[in-house]
């Protein structure tokens, strides 16, 4: 359904003494998703995960200077498509709740959403899985709570009937229930034919329903797992910084993983996970590696096998 290849995204700023900087939000990023099967996205603030969904709907800033090819249902992905499937057959749920239409009342954003089948009872039906009232159908988006203003999001997507939903942190705010409620629904569109990209920093929660985790590092996606992959102390995992986020569940040991994550434009020559990773050489740090199959997933490190 969706295929990312050497996408990478970056943006010319300048300093504050208007000197120009290059910074690199995103590197050679491959990734996709059949049609049916869930894609968590996973990585730390910062990472690159709002850019990537941004980059599919076709909404980046002006100033981002885009390389590389983004394919859906096999055809390119060109702006003008882009444009007709937006809110149709590409949904995205966004990060924050400021998408929502401020002068519309929000039973009416969740109504125009439907392509196909009755909006009313759609609407409804979408209320009640979260259990909004009618009440709260009346409201206006400044007059919800932060959890609520969510819900909406998440229904708006969900009543749309897309064959692609890209979810960027749809969880946060919510209460266990309705975080359950929320993952339950994804995996219920995925069942029915959705390809479902799921955007978290929250790995334990992306391994409840995801089929594939893509782990996104300063702009780089470094693997691509299974959700089998995720086991024991991580030993079939192909990365180290994937092998660090897993050890750092508090399941797992609670290892945490010193240092932090470089900024864009402040990246390493090499691997961008060289400066903190345990099995970095010289040759580490001098080219950035290639991004390989290793059993059945993909890794870029040079020392996995
Ligand atoms: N318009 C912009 N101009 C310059 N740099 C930008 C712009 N938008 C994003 N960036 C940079 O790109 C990087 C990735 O941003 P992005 O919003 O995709 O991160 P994220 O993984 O979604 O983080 P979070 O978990 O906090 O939402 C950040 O370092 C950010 O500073
Ligand atoms: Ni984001």
């Amino acid at each position: 359904m969706l295929e990312v290849s050497e996408l990478s995204i970056s943006f010319h700023r300048l300093d504050r003494h208007y000197r120009p900087i290059h910074t690199v939000a995103i590197h050679k990023l491959e990734l996709s998703i059949e049609a049916g099967e869930i894609l968590a996205v996973v990585g730390s603030s910062g990472s690159g995960k709002s850019l990537l969904a941004h980059a599919i709907l076709g909404i980046l800033p002006r100033n981002a200077q885009v390389t590389g090819t983004i394919n859906f249902k096999g055809e390119k992905l060109t702006a003008d498509r882009q444009q007709s499937l937006r809110g149709k057959d590409i949904a995205l749920i966004p990060q924050s709740v400021q998408y929502l239409d401020p002068l519309m009342r929000v039973g009416d954003q969740v109504k125009q959403a439907v392509r196909r089948g009755d909006p009313a009872v759609l609407q409804q039906k979408a209320f009640n899985k979260y259990k909004l009232s009618d009440f709260v159908a009346k409201l206006f988006p400044f007059q919800l709570s932060g959890g609520m203003a969510r819900k909406i999001l998440v229904s708006t997507a969900t009543v749309s009937g897309a064959q692609l939903l890209i979810a960027d942190e749809p969880t946060p705010g919510l209460d266990p229930s309705s975080m359950r409620e929320t993952l339950g629904r994804f995996k219920q569109l995925a069942e029915e034919g959705c390809a479902v990209m799921l955007i978290t920093h929250d790995i334990e929660a992306a391994l409840t329903i995801a089929d594939r985790i893509a782990v996104l590092y300063a702009g780089t996606v470094v693997e691509i797992a299974s959700r089998s992959d995720f086991t024991g102390d991580g030993e079939r995992l192909r990365h180290p910084y994937t092998q660090a986020l897993w050890r750092a569940l508090p399941g797992n040991g609670f290892v945490p993983l010193p240092g932090a994550q470089p900024l864009p434009d402040a990246l390493p020559t090499g691997c961008v996970f060289a400066p903190r990773c345990a099995l970095a050489t010289s040759e580490c740090e001098q080219f950035p590696p290639e991004s390989r199959t290793v059993r059945s997933g993909r890794v870029r490190c040079i020392h996995s096998a």
